[in-house]
């Protein structure tokens, strides 16, 4: 496999102009508050008034907020590799998430993402479709025509089994419920300490720290288990993440370590399932509210796909159902933000900035800039129909991120929300309950605040066509 980072070109020059301002800050403190109070609003606000290269300060820390495409594109891909992943935001959840791929650096990071790749990828990936589109069949089994449900919190449910299931190959049954509660109180607990300027450690007895210590006890247990019993069954015989991890050897001959594996396992099934859940309930939201595009989506999975279960054969054939989500992640990026932090004195958007400068990228902002979307704030999927995709600069649209440390799970992500969303539409049609818009909650990721509540109509065998 070749170098990930290989040929990427040299950083560029600083050059002469005006130094970008920034909005006012308060003493010591600087923009914390703000930030805290409505990071959405705040991002919004700072970008508009102050333009696409924004000085930030966090309580002593700069930072940048970038939304320039060419900047961006020099510090995801460029200049890669004077950045290292965002030291304010992370060193809060390093108990969680040690040194799995999401939070790990340098030659480490490389290793584990070859190792990781081959699963998320080619034909091993094509092949999880039967896995997926089970497991949405026996959600909706239990769904009854005419009650009204949280779609959002079904679809947490349904992407954490695809991901044991598919990824580790393993049943969560029993420890569902307790995985779940886990990580819901880890989201909460990890936004809060996000938008704290300053760690309190782990060990200090607050509520909260208990609480995520607790919380990280009863991944960390169902992790423990699942390895403990692939280990004893011997992991020769199996292809799927987990067995290639346990069966890998460093350039001494050597294992993975229980904790390291422990860390990729942990980091897998919470980066692999909260993000393709979210995507999946905003685009409910968004189509659960337009019953012309329901009808349209369903049109084309009659067509493509009629009664029989969906494979990932038919995902050539469901472009407007491709456009849907698209354009659902273009409204609610999952991922509404990405950081990094310089190691060295760098260049952005023409200007020079000291080593330790934090630099916030928001999909949030650049997904809704009229300089690239036409009526930005409107769900319009016929927008990617023609040729868009082609003629966006490189990073005005990012669900996924990009550069070397773009999303691994980007094609999974992918042909898993779109096989889930064509048997959905295949057994039920439903309808958007709320009577105000949702509020999306910037946490880890952009939830909707109190979630998604949905009125279920089943179809008939007989209006899906080709049973
Ligand atoms: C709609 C669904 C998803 C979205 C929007 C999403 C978004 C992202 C983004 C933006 C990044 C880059 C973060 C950065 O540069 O700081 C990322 C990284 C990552 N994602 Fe995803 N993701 C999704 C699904 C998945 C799935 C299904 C998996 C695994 C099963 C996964 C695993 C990861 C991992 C391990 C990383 C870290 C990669 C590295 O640094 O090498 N993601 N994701």
């Amino acid at each position: 496999m070749t170098d990930i980072a290989s040929e990427i070109p040299e950083p560029r020059e600083p050059r002469a102009g005006p130094r970008p301002v920034g909005p006012p800050a308060l003493p010591f403190l600087g923009h914390v508050f703000d930030y805290s109070r409505d990071p959405l609003g705040f991002w919004t606000r700072t970008a508009r008034h102050y333009g696409d290269i924004v000085p930030l300060n966090f309580a002593g820390w700069p930072g940048l907020l970038v939304s320039d495409v060419d900047a961006i594109e020099d510090i995801l891909v460029r200049d890669h590799r004077s950045y290292i992943k965002h030291q304010l935001m992370w060193r809060h959840a390093t108990a969680l998430f040690g040194q799995g791929l999401l939070t790990s650096e340098g030659a480490f990071w490389q290793r584990q993402r070859r190792l990781a790749a081959p699963p998320f990828a080619g034909r091993q990936l094509l092949a999880y479709d039967a896995g997926i589109v089970g497991a949405t069949s026996r959600m909706l089994e239990g769904w009854r025509d005419g009650e009204t449900l949280d779609v959002h919190s079904r679809m947490m449910n349904l992407t954490l089994r695809i991901v044991a299931n598919t990824l580790f190959d393993t049943e969560l049954e029993g420890d569902v419920a307790d995985l779940e509660q886990a990580l819901d109180v880890l989201a909460a607990e990890l936004e809060a300490r996000f938008s704290r300027p300053f760690v309190i450690p782990d060990y200090v007895p607050l509520p909260g720290n208990r609480r995520y210590r607790r919380a990280i006890r009863t991944v960390e247990a169902v992790v423990t288990r699942m390895i403990a019993a692939r280990r004893a069954e011997g992991c020769e015989k199996r292809n799927d993440l987990l067995s290639r991890l346990m069966a890998a050897r460093d350039e001494n001959g050597q294992p993975m370590s229980d904790t390291r594996l422990r860390d990729e396992a942990v980091t897998l099934l919470l980066a692999g399932h909260e993000t393709t859940a979210v995507a999946l309930s905003w685009t409910w939201y968004l189509i659960g509210q337009r019953p012309e595009v329901r009808a349209r989506m369903t049109a084309e999975i009659d067509q493509a796909i009629g009664g029989r279960p969906a494979t990932s054969g038919d995902l050539p054939n469901l472009g407007f159902t491709e456009n849907v989500l698209m354009e659902a992640m273009r409204l609610y990026p999952p991922a509404w933000t990405i950081g990094r932090q310089s190691t060295k004195a760098t260049v952005i958007g023409g200007h020079a900035y000291p080593a330790g400068t934090s630099v916030f990228i928001s999909p949030w902002i650049l997904h809704r800039d009229e300089r690239h979307f036409d009526r930005a704030d409107e769900f319009r999927p016929d927008r990617w129909s023609g040729d868009l995709a082609q003629r966006l600069p490189r990073f005005a649209y990012m669900p996924f991120g990009g550069g070397p440390r773009i999303c691994i799970g980007q094609r999974f992500a992918m042909m898993e929300a779109m096989l889930i969303l064509a048997t959905m539409l295949q057994h039920v049609d439903a309808e958007w309950q709320g009577m105000s818009a949702i509020t999306p909650q910037p946490s880890i990721t952009l939830r909707p605040i109190g979630g998604v509540q949905l009125r279920v109509r089943r179809r008939s065998a007989g209006s899906r066509g080709n049973d």
